[in-house]
């Protein structure tokens, strides 16, 4: 690995805010480490559910305790009738992380966490019932159908893709969502992780945490960025089209999507890995050209700007060959990220301050009140 990259103070950048024993980000091995194993090492040897397993409880499961844990979750999958009729009434055409945060929202008003000693109970709960939200609620307002979200699949990547399609995946689409899912797992203190931790420093409830973490991720500059690579490449004829197209952009001086970070200097570990998988999708669906623009905007990005994809970029590519809808994107990173967020909580609430940090004034003088009738 490089060194970090040299940043200024804009946006913290650059400055410690707290310990973690979660994870560290440009600083060993390939770049990214969950409780001091490398991403690479997990995404070839081991599945997501023993990865959160990791994150949440401390080290890799037994085969005992992953069995335990599996069935533990599948257990959790079903919705609450109540959660159900509000999905119903979101609209179509609301934004599915929006639809994230009032699922996660209205799950602490039916199953609220009322002590700190329930954490554990509340995350997996969380873990095992996003997919089911997100699926329930897309099913419902885009095809009219109420879908039992509780499928038998033993991942919850294959699981998530069951209830999309209404049929269990092929082993391929399996494995890529399981390997997705690890990789977005758990990222240090990046802008959503914080978002949660700052709530959580004020000693509020887990679902109030990962609600406002799920408003953090949202954006197009974090979790969003994978939606608008999809929107980027999506009409990108071949190549040549790539080029132009990006080219046009950089003049505009147009930020693109999906590309640079704000630790890493040089690459994304992530993005060699998902890459990887998306050639292996390109090849089994027959048609290859999102794959090929989107290696030809990786050449053009490193090559004008010496900017490199990160965990977003191909990630868009190996989602849509999935015929996964482009604006379900980043809803999977919330079924994924919620296991580093929960873990972040109980890391904060373990060893709490309140997060306030100060601010430099550059406001106004000090100045009098002058009454209303003589401004
Ligand atoms: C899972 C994730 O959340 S990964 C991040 C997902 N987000 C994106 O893909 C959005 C696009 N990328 C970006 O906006 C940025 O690279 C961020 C938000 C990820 C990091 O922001 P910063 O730490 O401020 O970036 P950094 O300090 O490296 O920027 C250096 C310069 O490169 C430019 N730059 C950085 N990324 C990009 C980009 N994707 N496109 C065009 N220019 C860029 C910046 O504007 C800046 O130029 P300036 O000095 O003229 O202002
Ligand atoms: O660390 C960051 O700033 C963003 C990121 O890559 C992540 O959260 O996965």
């Amino acid at each position: 690995m490089s060194e970090g990259k040299k940043l200024s103070g804009a946006g913290l950048r650059g400055q410690s805010a707290g310990e973690t024993a979660l994870s560290t980000v440009g600083v060993s091995g390939s770049g990214l480490t969950y409780r001091g194993y490398d991403v690479k090492d997990l995404g070839e040897n081991a599945t997501f559910e023993e990865v959160a397993y990791l994150i949440l409880y401390g080290e890799l499961p037994t085969q005992a305790q992953l069995d335990a844990y599996k069935t533990k979750l599948k257990g959790l999958r079903g919705l609450p009738q109540a959660l159900k009729e509000v999905l119903e009434r979101i609209p179509a055409d609301t934004h599915p992380m929006d639809v994230m945060r009032t699922g996660c929202s209205m799950l602490g008003n039916l199953e609220a966490e009322h002590n700190f000693s329930e954490q554990s109970e509340i995350t997996d709960r969380l873990l095992a019932a996003f997919p089911s939200i997100i699926c329930y609620w897309y099913r419902f307002s885009h095809d009219g159908v109420r879908i039992d979200t509780e499928t038998d699949d033993d991942q919850i990547g294959a699981h998530f893709l069951h209830l999309l399609h209404g049929k269990a995946p092929s082993e391929l689409h399996a494995k890529v969502m399981d390997v997705s899912l690890i990789l977005y797992a758990e990222h240090e203190f990046n802008a959503s992780t914080f978002t949660a931790r700052v709530c959580a420093s004020t000693l509020s409830d887990m679902h109030s945490c990962v609600t406002g973490a799920i408003g953090s991720l949202r954006g197009p500059l974090h979790g969003g960025a994978n939606e608008a690579a999809m929107e980027l490449i999506q009409d990108m004829k071949d190549e040549a089209d790539a080029r132009d197209i990006l080219m046009g952009k950089l003049e505009r001086k147009d930020k693109i999507m999906g590309f640079g970070h704000a630790i890493y200097r040089d690459s994304d570990p992530r993005n060699a890995i998902i890459k990887e998988w998306s050639e292996k999708l390109a090849a089994a669906n027959g048609d290859d050209r999102l794959y090929r623009v989107s290696v030809a905007c990786e050449a053009l990005m490193w090559e004008q700007k010496k900017l490199f994809c990160n965990a977003d970029f191909f990630h868009a590519s190996a989602y849509h060959y999935m015929d996964i809808p482009t604006k379900l994107f980043t809803p999977i990173f919330v079924c994924s990220r919620v296991t580093g967020w929960a873990a972040h909580v109980m890391e904060q609430r373990s060893n709490n301050r309140i997060i306030r940090p100060s601010a430099d004034y550059v406001g106004v003088a000090p100045r009098k009140v002058v009454p209303i009738a003589n401004r």
